[in-house]
């Protein structure tokens, strides 16, 4: 539990996140125009509003299918060691692959997903992230497509959470602790 006392302000709109990723399931739909199944993979749990509203924008076959990766903990700093929670249900061999993540940040949990999963052999691996704060970053890894490029604020909501809290937030907004002068 955060003990600090805090406010949410509105960073991105429902709306803009809706158009945003209306214009992304096109970009990856014409990518992969022709596959005979794409895996969608989401990362838990912070990706589970965002893959929701962007596989039902695809015009693809698809299989949904989920990783959990945790490194955050309830801190808003990366322990920079990614636990893997739960694994994948289905294979991925030779399989056209999309990994769904809300928002790469040190890029710790994206690189070591994808070097995971490149491991399996897949036929095409590629990355779409809802949001990208580059100037936070440790690891030189960056999606194949991208949201949004936040600063560097924490931000919570469309399910990314601060010590698992505010994940249901429609909007994506930032932190701003309120005890500070
Ligand atoms: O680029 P990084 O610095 O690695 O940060 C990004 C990751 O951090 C958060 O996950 P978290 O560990 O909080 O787990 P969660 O998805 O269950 O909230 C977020 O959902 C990303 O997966
Ligand atoms: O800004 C953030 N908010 C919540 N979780 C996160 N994990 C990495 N960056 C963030």
């Amino acid at each position: 539990m955060p003990t600090r006392p805090y406010v949410i302000d509105q960073m991105i709109s429902p709306k803009s996140i809706a158009a945003r990723v209306e214009e992304l399931a096109r970009e990856i739909t014409a990518y992969y125009e022709g596959t005979d199944k794409l895996v969608v993979v989401g990362l838990l749990r912070g990706s589970f509003v965002f893959i929701a509203d962007l596989v039902r924008e695809l015009h693809l076959p698809v299989e949904v299918d989920f990783l959990e990766a945790s490194s955050y903990g309830d801190a808003m700093t990366s322990s920079r060691e990614v636990r893997i929670l739960k694994d994948l249900r289905g294979e991925i061999a030779g399989k056209d692959v999309l990994v769904v993540e809300d928002i790469v940040d040190t890029g710790f949990t994206l690189s070591h997903v994808v070097r995971l999963l490149r491991s399996r052999e897949p036929r095409r691996l590629e990355v779409c992230a809802l949001l990208d704060k580059p100037t936070r970053r440790e690891v030189d890894i960056r999606a194949t497509w991208t949201g949004f490029e936040i600063p560097d604020e924490f931000v919570v909501g469309y399910g990314i959470d601060f010590a698992q809290r505010n994940r249901n937030l429609p909007y994506i907004g930032k932190v701003r602790f309120t005890d500070e002068g």
